[in-house]
C-alpha cells in the first residue's frame, strides 16, 4: 500500500501548483448523490429487511436530497442484500423533484429495473482488468460492450444512464491505476451517451495528490459538468479529495449516510464518504446542498442504531453529542 503514497506524494509536488482547471465552474451549488440504500448497505454481512431499506430511503426523501441511489438489480448470487431490489423499488414512496437511480450490471438488470419503474440506472466499469472480472466476471471491454447494449435498450425506454468508472486512482489488486486508462474509459461512457461519469475511489487509496492527477487527465476529454466524484474513506482522504475535486470545478459528489459502504469485490475498502461529514463540511466552507443537516444526522444515528453500530459520521455523532448536552442543560434549568 506504500506505493500508492509514494506516487501519490510525487504527484502532489508536481501537479498541485499547476491546477490548470482550477477555478472552473464558480458556483457555490452542489448535489450530493446519496448512495447509502444501495453502495452502503451492498456489502452488510447481516440480511437488512426490505423495510428498514424502504424506510431509510422514505427518510432520505424528505432532507432535501435530489438523488438518492436505491438498489441495484445485480445477480443474487454475487450481491445477495440486492435481492430485494424490485421490492425496495416498487415500495418506496417516490418524489417527483428526486431520482431514485438503481444500478444495472447487464441488459437483464436493465430490463428488471425498467419493469420495478426505474427511469434512471448506474451503469458500471472499472479502470482495471482484475477488478473487472472479480466484480462483473468480465474484462473491461466485454464490459464496455455490456454498456454498449444496456444502451440501446435504454434509449428505447427513455430510461436516463449514469456512468460509473472504479478504481480511479488505485486497485485492490492490480495497485496504482493510469490516468489515461480512467480518461479514456469515462470518454468512451460519454460518448456512448452516459449523461453523467462517477469517478470512484473504489478502495480510498487516493490523496489529493493522485485525484488531481487523475482529474487532470479526465478533465482534457470530458466537460467538467459531466463529472462526479466517488470516495471511500479508508485512508481519512475522502474530505480532502473532494475539497480538492472542487478546486478543479466539480460539483456532484457521491457519499453515505453514515459513511456506510464497500463493495463486496474491494477487500480492505471502508465506507464512502459519509453525507453528513461532507454537507457540513461544504455548508461550512459557503456552498449550498440544499440539505437539512440537522434531520440528516437523525437518519444516520437511525440507520446505524438499525444495523447495531454508532454512526461512521464524525460530523454526525459530534452534532448528536451537543444536542445531547443542549438538552441536558435545559432539563437542568
Ligand atoms: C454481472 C454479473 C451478473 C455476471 O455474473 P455471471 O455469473 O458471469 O453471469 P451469468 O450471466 O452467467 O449469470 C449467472 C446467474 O446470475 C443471473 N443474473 C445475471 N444477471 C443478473 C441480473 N442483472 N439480475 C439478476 N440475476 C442475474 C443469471 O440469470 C444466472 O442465474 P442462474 O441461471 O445461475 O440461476 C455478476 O458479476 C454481478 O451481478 N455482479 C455485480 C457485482 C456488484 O454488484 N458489485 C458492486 C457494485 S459496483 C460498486 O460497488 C462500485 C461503485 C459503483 O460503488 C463505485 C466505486 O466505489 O468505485
Amino acid at each position: 500500500m506504500l506505493k500508492f503514497a509514494n506516487i501519490a506524494r510525487s504527484n502532489l509536488l508536481r501537479q498541485m501548483p499547476q491546477r490548470s482547471f482550477a477555478s472552473v465552474a464558480t458556483s457555490n451549488k452542489i448535489k450530493l448523490v446519496e448512495v447509502g440504500p444501495r453502495d452502503g448497505l451492498q456489502n452488510e454481512k447481516q440480511v437488512i429487511p426490505s423495510e428498514v431499506k424502504i424506510e431509510l430511503i422514505n427518510k432520505l426523501s424528505n432532507v432535501g436530497l435530489t438523488s438518492i441511489e436505491a438498489t441495484s438489480f445485480v445477480s443474487p448470487k454475487w450481491v445477495p442484500q440486492m435481492a430485494d431490489a424490485r421490492q425496495v423499488l416498487t415500495s418506496i414512496t417516490q418524489k417527483p423533484d428526486i431520482s431514485y437511480p438503481v444500478l444495472a450490471p447487464n441488459v437483464k438488470g436493465l430490463e428488471a429495473a425498467i419493469e420495478a419503474g426505474a427511469k434512471e440506472v448506474a451503469v458500471f466499469s472499472a479502470a482495471s482488468e482484475t477488478f473487472n472480472k472479480k466484480n462483473t466476471n468480465c474484462t473491461m471491454e466485454e464490459s464496455m460492450n455490456r454498456v454498449e447494449a444496456i444502451m440501446e435498450v435504454a434509449r428505447k425506454n427513455n430510461v436516463k444512464i449514469r456512468g460509473y468508472v472504479s478504481c480511479v486512482v488505485g486497485c485492490p489488486y492490480e495497485g496504482p491505476v493510469s490516468p489515461q486508462v480512467v480518461a479514456d474509459m469515462s470518454k468512451r461512457l460519454l460518448d456512448m451517451g452516459c449523461y453523467e461519469i462517477s469517478l470512484g475511489d473504489t478502495i480510498g487509496v487516493g490523496t489529493p495528490g493522485s485525484i488531481s492527477n487523475m482529474l487532470e487527465a479526465v478533465l482534457k476529454v470530458a466537460p467538467v459538468d459531466k463529472l462526479a466524484v466517488h470516495t471511500h474513506d479508508t485512508y481519512g482522504q475522502a474530505l480532502a479529495n473532494i475539497l480538492c475535486s472542487l478546486d478543479y470545478g466539480i460539483r456532484t459528489f457521491d457519499s453515505s449516510i453514515a459513511g456506510l459502504g464497500g463493495c463486496p469485490y474491494a477487500p480492505g475498502a471502508k465506507g464512502n464518504v459519509a453525507t453528513e461529514d461532507v454537507v457540513y463540511m461544504l455548508h461550512g466552507s459557503g456552498y449550498d446542498t440544499g440539505i437539512n443537516l440537522d434531520e440528516l444526522i437523525h437518519i444516520g444515528d437511525w440507520i446505524s442504531q438499525k444495523l447495531g453500530r454508532s454512526t461512521g459520521s464524525r460530523a454526525g455523532s459530534a452534532l448528536l453529542l451537543a444536542e445531547q448536552r443542549q438538552q441536558q442543560l435545559k432539563a437542568k434549568l
